[in-house]
């Protein structure tokens, strides 16, 4: 039987660069992992595509998910939901492959009760002024939801007394670097390679 895939989390305040540490992530070919695309009722962003950032539907579409018991978690933000489709982390899991979640933090703490062996990631930016400038500098918000955004932000970065690892994303390629190392250190965790060595004792008996 092949070894389940490890879960990955990673949550932060909006604009902190979780998509981008994400992306540059997956640049790397080292890295094994699998994105799970979200759901969300959000408009799309320019330059944003249907199914590769998220899997944009209707309010109605996505309560019909959650009635059919079609995700994983979800949660409303800034007015709109998102969440993890519960199929694809499923199947990537059982098909022995890690999967990567970016998600807020109250869709992260249903994940933690559903998959506690999970690893949760934080990403927090190294102040408050500089992720306001990173949200300004991305021009995808107007002022009154970059003001709401920051407001939340202040939460959230509390509720990282909930999550395994801090991560400060002051330059990208050092954020990547730590998030790596945790992923191969997780990977060696004694819970998560104890079946390997019983069956080493098995053979050596
Ligand atoms: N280390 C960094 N230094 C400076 N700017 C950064 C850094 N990381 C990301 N950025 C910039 O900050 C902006 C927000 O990044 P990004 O969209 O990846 O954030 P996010 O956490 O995924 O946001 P959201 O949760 O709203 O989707 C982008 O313009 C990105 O280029
Ligand atoms: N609980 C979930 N949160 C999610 C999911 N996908 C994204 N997100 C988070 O929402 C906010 C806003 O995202 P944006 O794209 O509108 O800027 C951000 O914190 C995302 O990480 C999800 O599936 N579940």
């Amino acid at each position: 039987m092949s070894k389940r895939g490890m879960l990955i989390v990673l949550s932060g305040p909006s604009g902190v660069g979780k998509g981008t540490v994400r992306q540059a992530m997956l640049q790397d070919k080292a890295q094994n992992f699998k994105y799970s695309v979200s759901m969300t009722t959000r408009q799309m962003r320019p330059g944003e595509v249907d199914g590769v950032d998220y899997y944009f539907r209707t309010k109605a579409e996505f309560e019909s998910e959650i009635a059919n018991d079609g995700m994983l978690e979800y949660a409303k933000y800034v007015d709109n939901y998102y969440g993890t489709p519960l199929r694809y982390v499923n199947e990537t899991l059982a098909s022995g492959t890690d999967v990567f979640l970016e998600i807020e933090v109250n869709g992260a703490m249903q994940v933690r009760e559903k998959c506690p062996d999970g690893v949760f990631i934080f990403l927090t930016p190294p102040d408050l002024v500089s992720l306001r400038d990173r949200i300004v500098k991305r021009g995808t918000d107007d002022e009154a939801t970059i003001e709401k955004r920051l407001e939340k932000a202040r939460g959230e970065i509390k509720m990282m007394q909930n999550y395994d690892y801090a991560v400060v994303n002051d330059k990208v390629g050092l954020a990547v670097h730590r998030i790596e190392k945790i992923i191969e250190s997780e990977h060696l965790r004694v819970p998560r390679v104890i079946d390997t060595y019983k069956k080493m004792i098995g053979v050596v008996r």
